[in-house]
């Protein structure tokens, strides 16, 4: 059994961080876990001030846990006597032996590191494939089966609406059913292992000597709850070609390590060569495992997979009959299986509802005809999605992805006049834009934002701009849901911001496409309309506000007469591998 002791003389073991005092609204880990956390105690009415009377158990002390649910962290949440413990790697039903790494006094919760399963969970019947699971930070799922993780994701979307909008529950729609990768393990066409400097390398290069090695470090991901890299031979949710590529430069890097004088981040990125069939000569290389080549039937042609390491060579993606050439380095989605069905969903609804909502059944649908993709990176969006338009524009801050994208749109022949990027911030976008040709009424925004989502100069710009349709996708739901939250309930003024603007959105869809299986990630698309009779304004130069009279009241009307003024009240991640 575990020991105890009284809960203030653990103090000076645990470190209190300022983060975890109260939820923020940037959807790091910690937020999200809060968020879970004072569910949990709210729901099984643990009183707040009955802590100080708390029986603690020892740090790094072994205890048992029963496991309540899943957090959208990924993590097992359990209770003993007043406390919400936090454990990896487990599923709800399960009796797990744990060990005690930190309290969060606070807060009323406790970080455990998983040590073994006692009694297992109804859950947990799926083998996990890779021999790190339980150690290495990168998955949380593969004890679970597919569809719990699917319907665990559902949950996540739901939750994160529910803790990080600040809506009002009628303002949130029924979260559709998760839509699944085709493929589970094998999916993931970028991995960056890395390994860290030994000891003493800083000092020894400030004095300028040469960076002493006594052993090649660990290559592979952060150790789970800890800041160590462990070594990593295989990763089964890269792809095959990465996975090989990972055994080479491993093999390069022990023979090699003396002339590095630093740790240092591999790239491991899947290329594609796609061969007509009846032109594919021998040298396709049949999948031998030593080649470095894969190669994949797709139809009339062979798909021959490589794997790139240098960050500047060219990496090359198929995604249905459209290429996708990028600086290996740069940002492309990590998942080539489940993006035709993501392209997809997105075309059957960004013009209009699926089903039309009650009350405007027989309204004329909006026309649209123009889309501006803010956040387009290398135009993935806008070059997939860019034959449904007149006139589309997408819009990156790395200028080396609007160079990728205005290749990108001529090796898919898509006419210069029509399709068209601009390197800069998204927040001058609409200085940018001609208002003669996107004119609100007839365009689409899609938005696909960095993980800590939009910067909320540009949600106030969007609002002022007021387009038809709205396409939010994100790899980070809980930013995406404060977000939304903004579009929707409007934003509050801070400090040097000028005025409140109304919100001008309702959602029609929220919905996970699951970008990351085995993982607690779910990337999110949100499909929102206009509300009747939300409009912008046009000013001088273009640019558009918000009327301050009439759409204010429609606003507040059409949510249910509920002042949605977002909390600041709400809730990122540091996972090995990023998403
Ligand atoms: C998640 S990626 C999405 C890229 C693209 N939609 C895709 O699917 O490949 C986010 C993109 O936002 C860009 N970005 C980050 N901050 C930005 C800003 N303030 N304005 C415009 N783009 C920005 C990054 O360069 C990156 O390409």
């Amino acid at each position: 059994m575990a020991q105890k002791r009284p809960f203030n003389e653990g103090k000076r073991h645990f470190k209190k961080n300022k983060k975890q005092k109260s939820t923020g609204n940037d959807g790091s880990n910690e937020d999200v876990l809060l968020a879970d956390v004072r569910r949990l105690l709210k729901d099984t009415s643990i009183a707040g001030d009955e802590a100080e009377e708390k029986q603690l158990p020892e740090q790094w002390s072994e205890i048992e846990l029963d496991v309540s649910e899943l957090s959208s962290t990924g993590d097992g949440l359990a209770q003993k006597d007043g406390q919400v413990y936090v454990v990896p790697f487990a599923a709800p039903g399960d009796t797990i032996t744990a060990k005690v790494v930190r309290h969060v006094q606070d807060e009323s919760y406790t970080l455990t590191d998983f040590l073994s399963v006692k009694t297992p969970s109804q859950h947990r019947t799926e083998t996990p494939k890779c021999p790190y699971f339980t150690q290495c930070s990168g998955c949380q799922f593969q004890h679970l089966p597919y569809e719990y993780q699917l319907a665990h994701k559902r949950g996540i979307v739901e939750k994160a609406y529910a803790n990080f909008s600040g809506l009002s529950t009628s303002c949130i729609p029924a979260v559709g059913e998760t839509v699944g990768s085709p493929l589970q393990y094998g999916y993931r066409t970028k991995l960056t292992p890395h390994f860290d400097a030994p000891a003493g390398a800083r000092r020894d290069k400030r004095q300028g000597l040469k960076v002493k090695w006594e052993e090649v470090p660990p290559i592979g991901f952060m150790k789970k709850g800890t800041r160590k890299t462990m070594d990593i031979e295989e990763c089964p949710i890269g792809t095959e070609a990465v996975q090989q590529g990972l055994k080479r430069e491993r093999v390069r890097v022990h023979k090699e390590i003396d002339n590095y004088q630093r740790g240092a981040t591999l790239l491991l990125r899947e290329s594609t060569e796609r061969l007509k069939k009846s032109e594919a000569d021998g040298d396709a290389v049949p999948n031998d495992g030593e080649s470095g080549v894969v190669v994949e039937d797709r139809g009339e042609y062979l798909h021959r997979k490589t794997c790139i390491t240098d960050s500047k060579a060219t990496s090359t993606e198929y995604v249905d009959g459209f290429r996708f050439d990028n600086p290996a380095g740069a940002f492309f989605q990590n998942n080539n299986s489940i993006l035709p069905l993501v392209t997809q969903y997105i075309r059957d609804n960004i013009l209009s509802p699926t089903t039309a909502p009650p009350d405007q059944s027989d309204a004329p649908k909006p026309k649209i005809k123009n889309m501006i993709d803010a956040y387009s990176g290398s135009g993935f969006f806008t070059i997939t999605l860019s034959q449904m338009f007149q006139h589309s524009i997408g819009i990156d801050i790395a200028a080396q992805s609007i160079a990728s994208a205005t290749t990108n749109a001529k090796l898919n022949k898509l006419p210069p006049d029509s399709t068209k990027f601009i390197a800069s911030d998204a927040n001058d976008l609409f200085s940018a834009i001609d208002p003669a040709v996107f004119r609100p009424e007839e365009t689409a925004v899609v938005i696909d934002p960095p993980r800590k989502g939009c910067d909320r100069g540009f949600v106030r710009q969007l609002l002022a701009y007021g387009p038809e349709r709205v396409c939010y996708v994100s790899c980070n739901v809980h930013t995406q849901a404060r977000d939304v939250g903004w579009l929707v309930g409007g934003l509050v003024a801070e400090e040097g911001e000028g005025e409140v603007v109304e919100g001008l959105y309702e959602i029609e869809s929220l919905r996970g496409f699951d970008f990351f299986p085995q993982t607690s990630h779910v990337e999110g698309v949100a499909i929102l309309r206009k509300k009747k009779g939300g409009k912008g304004v046009e000013l001088a130069g273009g640019m558009v506000e918000v009327e301050a009279d009439g759409t204010k009241g429609q606003s507040e009307k059409a949510v249910d007469g509920e002042a949605v003024a977002k909390s600041e009240d709400s809730g990122a991640d540091g996972v090995a591998k990023s998403t």
